[in-house]
């Protein structure tokens, strides 16, 4: 089973998942000098309605908090995007140390984790058929940056304790993910993959240029979460995070200049 350590780590998916060396893999390195400003882009609009948030798991990777997607209730719509796109879940990547575990890095600076919000779109039947469409999923991506306490990230780890080990979950309803966004949403996209196998090539991606704040005792929390499920020796989940891959043929746009 894949995974982030020596012997099924980032450097073996390719092994399974042969797209791990495919021309459009996330996460990269963002390099803001050379991402191109487009005045065609929209601003991006994000619709969360709380009533949908239903569980919070942890599922051997990380932690993510899913939403009931049957109607258009929390969706993402313009930015670089066209149509409606539905919101799925959100996880989060961390490292080990406040140096390291955002999977994108900025002119190569690593953040101490990164968000993702996972929406598909709805010009499919569901989220499972969108996956492998060229345009079928729409990430956005938000780093976390040391500072102040984040109450409304507090309301996560707090439910964290009842879901330690892989494979447990626990109810999480009326959880609103738009106070966990920045205060502007400027952005850079581009075109590229999910950062998990099956790393498949359907994501357009969407990063914040803002950062929302976690204080170092928060960031603790995310990494008294388990790799290992129950039965197992305990494992800490730290560092789940794929290093930046290569741009190869692709352009990085911004949404302002
Ligand atoms: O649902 C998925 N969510 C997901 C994505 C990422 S991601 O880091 O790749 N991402 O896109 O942000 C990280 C985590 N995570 O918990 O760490 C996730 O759970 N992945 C996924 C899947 F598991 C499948 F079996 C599949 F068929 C498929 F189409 C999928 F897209
Ligand atoms: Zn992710």
């Amino acid at each position: 089973e894949w995974g982030y350590g020596a012997n099924n780590g980032p450097d073996t998916w390719h092994e399974k998942f042969p797209i791990a060396n495919g021309p459009r893999q996330s996460p990269i390195d963002i390099v803001p000098s050379e991402a191109q400003y487009d005045p065609e882009l929209r601003p991006l609009t994000l619709r969360y309605d709380p009533s949908v948030s239903l569980d919070i798991i942890n599922n051997g990777h990380s932690v993510q908090v899913t939403f009931a997607d049957d109607e258009d209730k929390s969706t993402l719509t313009r930015g670089p995007v066209t149509g409606t796109y539905r919101l799925k879940q959100f996880h989060f990547h961390w490292g080990s140390s406040d140096d390291k575990g955002s999977e994108h890095t900025v002119d190569g600076k690593l953040y101490p984790a990164e968000l993702h919000l996972v929406h598909w779109n709805t010009t499919y039947p569901n989220f499972g058929e969108a996956a492998s469409k060229s345009d079928g999923l729409a990430v956005v991506g938000v780093f976390l940056e040391i500072g102040n306490e984040n109450p409304q990230l507090q309301k996560v780890l707090d439910a964290l304790e009842a879901i330690k080990a892989k494979a447990t979950q626990t109810t999480f309803a009326n959880f609103d993910p738009t106070l966990l966004l920045p205060s502007t949403l400027d952005y850079w996209t581009y075109d590229g993959s999910l950062t998990t196998p099956p790393l498949l090539e359907s994501v357009t991606w969407i990063v914040c240029k803002k950062s929302i704040s976690v204080s170092p005792a928060q960031m603790e929390k995310f990494r008294g979460l388990l790799f290992s499920t129950e039965e197992e020796p305990e494992c800490n989940m730290v560092d789940n995070y794929r290093p930046p891959q290569p741009l190869k043929d692709r352009k990085v746009r911004t949404s302002s200049a």
